[in-house]
Parts: C-alpha cells; sequence; structure tokens
C-alpha cells in the first residue's frame, strides 16, 4: 500500500495536467545572451563606486579592461590598472572580481569592478565596457530578473530584496531580511507539500477505490489535511494587512480637541515644524500627513483639526475632514489637555471618540487608541493623576519632552499589533498580491469541499496548490513580474 501512495505523491508532485514549478528555473531570463552592464552603487561622487556585469561575455569584458589580460581567481578580490580597450588609456586602478556562473548572484558569469567614485572614472569605465562587443547597458531591474529567471530566487525573496533596498524603518528592515531569507517561500512550500500529499490520496481512491489493497480512510486523510490547512491560511488571511502596513506605513492620525498640543505632539514626534502651532484654537483646518519612523515602525503621521461644535463653515469642514480621517485610522493618537479636562470640548471628545457609545469590551478587530493627556507641566509637580477615573492614559508635556519615552515605548506596542513584530511571529503577507492568492488557495479548498465528485476535487487540490505556487513564482504572468521588478533601479 505505501509503495502504490508513494509513487502516487510523486506523481501528484510533478501534477499531470498542471505544475507547479517555479517557473524562473531553467527559463531564459528576457533579453538573455547579451551581457549586461551597469553602475550598481549610488549615483554622484562617492568614495567607491561598483560597476558591475552579467553574462557570458563577462570574462572577455574583464579581460579586455584589465592588464596583465588573465581572469583573477574566482571570487577574491584583486588590485588590477583599468584601460580602455581600444586606446589603452588609463581609466583607474581598481579592485576586481570574477564571479564565474552558475556560482554568481544572477547565476550567470559576472563581474565587478570596485573604481574610485568620481564621476569621470565611473563614466569612462561604463563607456569603456559599452565599447566591448556583446555588451549592452542593463535596463532597471535586470540583473535581479535574470537571477530569478536562473532560480537564484523565488519572487517572494525577489520582492524581500526589492523591500530592502527601501527599507527605512528597523521593522520595516527586518521584515525585508526574513522574506529574503525565504520564509514566506518555505513556509507556501511546506503549505503546497500538503496539498500535494491530500491530492495523492485522492487520486489514490480514484485509481483504486474498489481495489483491497488500499488503506482504509484515505479520503477522510486528505479531509483532514485540507481542513487543518484552511485554518492555517485562515490565520495568516486575518493578519494579511499587517505585513502591508509595515511595507507602506500605518495610519497614526492625531485627534482631540482645539488647542489641545495636537500639532505641537505631531512635530515632537516627526522632529520637524510640520504644523503651524499657536495658542488661537483652531489653528489647524486640513489634514497634514507627513511619513515619520515611531519607534522603528513606519508611520504616515496625520494632524487634524480640534474637534468642536458651532464653528464657521471652513473650520467646520476641517472637522468634517478629521473625523473622516478618523475613520481610516489604523491608530488613534487622541490628546487632550491635562489641565482642561472638565471643558464641554474635552468631554464631549472623551464621550464620542475616546469612549464611543456602545463600546464593549475591546475585540481584537476594535479600533486602537492611545489617549495622551498632554500639558502635564501645567499640573501640580508630583500631584495626583487628574483623572484617574479615564481609561488607561499617558502624561505628556510637548513642552518640557517629560513623558515622550513612554509615549514612544507604547506606540512600539501598539505598531507592533498593528504592523506585526518581525522580529517575532510567523513571517507576514507583504503584499496584496499573496493575499490574493492565498484567498484564491482557500476558495478552491472551499470547491474541494463541497463536490462530491472526486475528479473536481483533484481538480480543486490543483488548483489550490497553484495558488500558492504563484506566490513564490511559479507561472507567474509577465505583467506581475514587470510590477515587482519595475520596484528596483538599474544596476540592482
Ligand atoms: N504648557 C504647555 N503648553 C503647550 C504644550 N503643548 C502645546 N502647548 C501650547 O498649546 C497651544 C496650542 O498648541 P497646538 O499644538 O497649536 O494645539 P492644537 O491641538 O494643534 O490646536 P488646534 O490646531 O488649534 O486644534 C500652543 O500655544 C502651544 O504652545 C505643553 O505640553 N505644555
Ligand atoms: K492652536
Ligand atoms: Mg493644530
Amino acid at each position: 500500500m505505501w509503495r502504490v501512495l508513494w509513487t502516487l505523491v510523486a506523481r501528484a508532485a510533478r501534477g499531470p495536467r498542471r505544475s507547479c514549478t517555479r517557473q524562473g528555473s531553467g527559463a531564459p531570463a528576457p533579453g538573455s545572451g547579451a551581457t549586461i552592464f551597469a553602475l550598481s552603487s549610488g549615483q554622484g561622487r562617492c568614495g567607491i563606486a561598483v560597476i558591475r556585469t552579467s553574462g557570458p561575455s563577462s570574462g572577455h569584458a574583464l579581460r579586455s579592461l584589465t592588464a596583465p589580460r588573465d581572469l583573477p581567481p574566482a571570487r577574491s578580490a584583486c588590485l588590477r590598472l583599468l584601460t580602455h580597450p581600444h586606446s589603452g588609456e588609463p581609466l583607474d586602478h581598481a579592485l576586481v572580481l570574477w564571479f564565474p556562473g552558475p556560482q554568481s548572484f544572477t547565476g550567470e558569469d559576472c563581474a565587478e569592478f570596485h573604481v574610485h567614485g568620481g564621476p569621470a572614472v565611473v563614466s569612462g569605465v561604463l563607456q569603456a565596457l559599452g565599447s566591448v562587443p556583446g555588451l549592452r547597458p542593463a535596463e532597471a531591474g535586470e540583473f535581479t530578473r535574470r537571477a530569478f529567471a536562473h532560480g537564484k530566487l523565488s519572487l517572494t525573496e525577489v520582492e524581500g530584496l526589492a523591500d530592502l533596498i527601501h527599507a527605512e524603518t528597523e521593522a520595516q528592515r527586518r521584515q525585508a531580511l526574513r522574506q529574503l531569507d525565504g520564509e514566506l517561500g518555505h513556509l507556501c512550500h511546506g503549505w503546497a507539500k500538503t496539498l500535494t500529499k491530500a491530492l495523492a490520496h485522492v487520486e489514490a481512491y480514484i485509481d483504486f477505490g474498489e481495489d483491497d489493497n488500499l488503506e482504509e480512510g484515505v479520503l477522510e486523510q486528505a479531509d483532514s489535511q485540507v481542513r487543518e490547512l484552511e485554518l492555517a491560511l485562515s490565520a495568516h488571511l486575518r493578519d494579511a494587512r499587517r505585513g502591508q502596513r509595515l511595507r507602506s506605513g500605518a495610519h497614526v492620525v492625531v485627534a482631540g480637541p482645539p488647542n489641545a498640543g495636537k500639532s505641537s505632539l505631531v512635530n515632537l514626534l516627526s522632529r520637524k515644524p510640520v504644523s503651524i502651532v499657536s495658542p488661537e484654537p483652531g489653528t489647524t483646518r486640513d489634514v497634514l500627513e507627513t511619513p515619520v519612523d515611531l519607534a522603528g515602525f513606519p508611520a504616515l503621521l496625520s494632524d487634524t483639526a480640534g474637534l468642536r461644535e458651532g464653528v464657521g463653515p471652513v473650520e467646520q469642514e476641517g472637522v468634517r475632514r478629521a473625523r473622516e480621517r478618523l475613520e481610516q485610522a489604523d491608530l488613534i493618537l487622541a490628546v487632550l489637555d491635562a489641565s482642561d479636562l472638565a471643558s464641554p470640548s474635552s468631554c464631549n471628545f472623551l464621550d464620542t471618540v475616546v469612549i464611543p457609545p456602545g463600546a464593549g469590551s475591546p475585540s481584537e478587530n476594535s479600533r486602537r487608541l492611545l489617549l495622551v493627556l498632554n500639558k502635564s507641566d501645567l499640573l501640580p509637580r508630583g500631584g495626583p493623576d487628574p483623572r484617574p477615573d479615564l481609561p488607561p492614559h499617558l502624561l505628556l508635556s510637548c513642552l518640557t519632552g517629560e513623558g515622550l519615552n513612554g509615549l514612544l515605548e507604547a506606540l512600539r506596542k501598539e505598531l507592533a499589533e498593528v504592523c506585526g513584530d518581525p522580529s517575532t511571529g510567523p513571517p507576514l503577507l507583504t503584499r496584496a498580491r499573496h493575499q490574493h492568492h492565498l484567498q484564491g488557495c482557500l476558495d478552491a479548498l472551499g470547491h474541494y469541499k463541497q463536490t462530491k465528485d472526486l475528479a473536481l476535487a483533484a481538480e480543486a487540490l490543483r488548483l489550490a496548490r497553484g495558488h500558492l505556487g504563484r506566490i513564490t513564482g511559479g507561472g507567474g504572468t509577465e505583467e506581475v513580474l514587470d510590477i515587482i521588478f519595475r520596484d528596483f533601479c538599474v544596476g540592482k
């Protein structure tokens, strides 16, 4: 029996009708054959600039520009005089590296020239490379696209690499590095393997259903594997927004009654004068957005108009916009003036935003809110909490900076919930694309459970597995690839 099943697992893994192998492996890169070159370090004057090539003429290019004209040992840096291949004109003393394929970033023969970073040196070397037959300038992301095409990176790893290049905060860097290391890909491969086993069981039943040799309960085993997978996928989909927030920034909205010090807080957190601060209530009218690094997490911080009634039409519009923004917030920073908690606008804000009517016990999906009592410097020093009856809150003085560290720590905890903590926990879905295919997989598993026809059930499992394969790159369309590689710059 086990031999039968094992053969079927192997056959199911190959996939009789639809294969789910990584599209990249073996497939030629677009326009491969040509050898590409580009400046891979940043533009502009710098100490060292890195120029690299990839493709079959890399060795020839290296020999053409270096004297003596032999290739350096693989993967070790050698100092060489670079000269123009036609004029013999010296260009620079450079460190050169030779990476024969397939043990290179792209899987092809690659060469690197670490030159002095002056613009004339860089353009001289680029021009010299352009004069070598078979070489042409690389397009944006072309090195990475070749790495993908040669099976060096899966699609999720490519996305991780793009995110790493764009990472601006610590949390973004951690998430990107984990994805580049293949964590999300491994998770998908594990799920696809489970599906392959379930498919083998269903196919065994189709082929040997009447056969006494077949172990009892093969279909039940497939059903239980599918049920377990459904649970795992649903849990990840529930978290789907987190990884995306970590890529693009959580929406943190600062709200409160007029003059509570909202703009002062926005300026303090962003360390620049984003908003006008003045003693006049109603200073901020429009929503002012600024991207900030909040305790290591990326956030889009919005300053809003003070919430109050009975004001002129312009301020009224500001209040409407503020309320609209509150609806879209991932996290609300509710600010009150600690020395003015009994005023009508403070009470109204507490009743409508901080403790809205009908708010029961906070559920997992409930709005996240941090209550900040600002202007603590106006309270008697060392005095009691001004309102112990209020929900948990933090005391802060934007004027003296007292309480800022506590607020940052509270923000870090909240944002780790909103964005997911990339230091711990399972790998996150970082793109809408991942979410789409996970949902597609889950839908196909739904069809599997509904159908009584075994052939259709097997097809549903194949469809589900196809969705998982597309997350890491199997059968990705050219348009999807174009969108992903568009994020890269020339030279990467
Ligand atoms: N004493 C004291 N004054 C503060 C503090 N924070 C802000 N202020 C003052 O409070 C006044 C209002 O500050 P803003 O930051 O403009 O307040 P706002 O909530 O943005 O006001 P609107 O945009 O008009 O709703 C200004 O005069 C600030 O200097 C603080 O921590 N302590
Ligand atoms: K003000
Ligand atoms: Mg303001």
